[in-house]
């Protein structure tokens, strides 16, 4: 079985929730109880390991995960990793399903340890940049959605490179946007904040417009979900009108990602799928603990007339112009374009790779 902390729960109780099949997990993944492009890698390789040992069809269940939810491209890529490797065992060792999926379990805690790895590497690298970016320290930093611990085989993302500044003793405030309309700033990002002495302060998403213009934001800090070939980001929806603000006040703004979130395949930003969501969540304050109400409402209490429309879309696709650097556990993209991507990409693991200004990172 999966063992999995509800994330729809926080931050008012840190409850378990236990997948014993896929079906199951595909749900917590669609509910957004396990969530984040790093995490859903990580659950989607554990999920094809259980559907091995629990003599599932692994085809079948790598299916089911890998659509799942369709712009986090880490999703993906832990699912097809681990049924590759069953694939390859199951091949080794004849109807040895027994060994192919222990292989397949040891995919997925590889995949799970690379990605604390990684992690390890982002905040380093990240830390270092914000250096370069804005010299002298006590920094104000913003950020959008949650993309830390709670979403990695580590410290996350994003807020993994916050946490560096923090520990460094150059976080002089954490800026935490809300996040409508899951609240995943409000319920996660100040709960991780909160948890590690971080000093924080929640605006709702409207507020960041008076907040750049009163000078109070030295740099973005986002993570992301996709990664085109031509630099172009997609991350949680109102990323985008941030990069936008940053860009009109000169305020540097920085992705923070795993280069398994990079995406060679999705050519341009416009041919990135964005996941659209159910209306309820618009036009409902969600319930805890969603008690049904039909297929028109989440169960929540209402904010818009009953049956009024809504645009719901999980994220949005920021453009490479508008973001400074992205930060990877390869090196430095930037200028972000076509080309600074291919090459970070072309690096291998353990080499050297170029990163802003010509400067190298091990
Ligand atoms: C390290 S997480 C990067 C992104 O996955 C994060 O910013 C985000 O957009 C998460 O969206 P979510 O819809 O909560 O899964």
């Amino acid at each position: 079985m999966l063992v999995l902390l509800d994330q729809t729960r926080l931050p008012a109780e840190e409850v378990e929730l236990v997948c014993t099949d896929v079906p199951a997990l595909v749900a917590a993944i669609q509910s957004l109880a396990v969530r984040g492009a790093p995490l859903l890698g990580i659950a989607g390789a554990y999920g094809v390991a259980l559907a091995a040992a629990r003599g599932f069809d692994v085809a079948d269940a790598a299916e089911q995960l890998a659509h799942a939810r369709p712009t986090a491209v880490n999703l993906a890529y832990g699912v097809r990793r681990v049924e590759e490797a069953y694939k390859a065992a199951m091949a080794r060792s004849g109807n040895g399903s027994q060994r192919a999926a222990a292989q397949a379990l040891a995919e997925a805690r590889a995949l799970h340890r690379e990605d604390a790895e990684a992690s390890a590497r982002l905040s380093e690298y990240g830390n270092e940049l914000l250096g370069e970016l804005v010299p002298g320290g006590g920094l104000r930093l913003l950020t959008h959605c949650n993309t830390g611990v709670l979403v990695s085989g580590g410290q996350g993302t994003a807020l993994g490179v916050v946490r560096a500044v923090h520990q460094a003793g150059e976080l002089r405030k954490l800026w935490v946007d809300e996040t409508r309309p899951l609240l995943q700033g409000a319920r996660l990002t100040a709960y991780e904040a909160a948890r590690e002495g971080m000093p924080y302060s929640v605006l709702s998403d409207n507020a960041a417009g008076s907040l750049f213009a009163e000078g109070e934001v030295d740099a973005v800090l986002v993570g992301a979900d996709r990664i085109a070939a031509d630099g172009a980001v997609a991350n949680k929806v109102g990323t985008y009108p941030l990069a936008v603000l940053a860009r009109h006040h000169e305020v540097p703004f920085v992705v923070v990602a795993p280069v398994t979130t990079v995406d060679l395949t999705t050519e341009r930003g416009s041919d990135i799928e964005v996941e659209q969501r159910p209306g309820h969540e618009v036009t409902e304050i969600p319930p805890v603990h969603r008690t049904g109400g039909g297929p028109e409402t989440g169960g929540g209490i209402p904010l818009a007339p009953v049956g009024a429309q809504a645009y719901n879309p999980a994220f949005d696709v920021t453009p490479p112009d508008l973001v400074t650097a992205i930060v990877t556990d390869r090196g430095v993209i930037s200028p972000v374009t076509a080309d600074t991507v291919a090459e970070l990409c072309s690096t291998s693991r353990k080499g050297t790779s170029r990163t802003r200004n010509g400067m190298m990172n091990a």
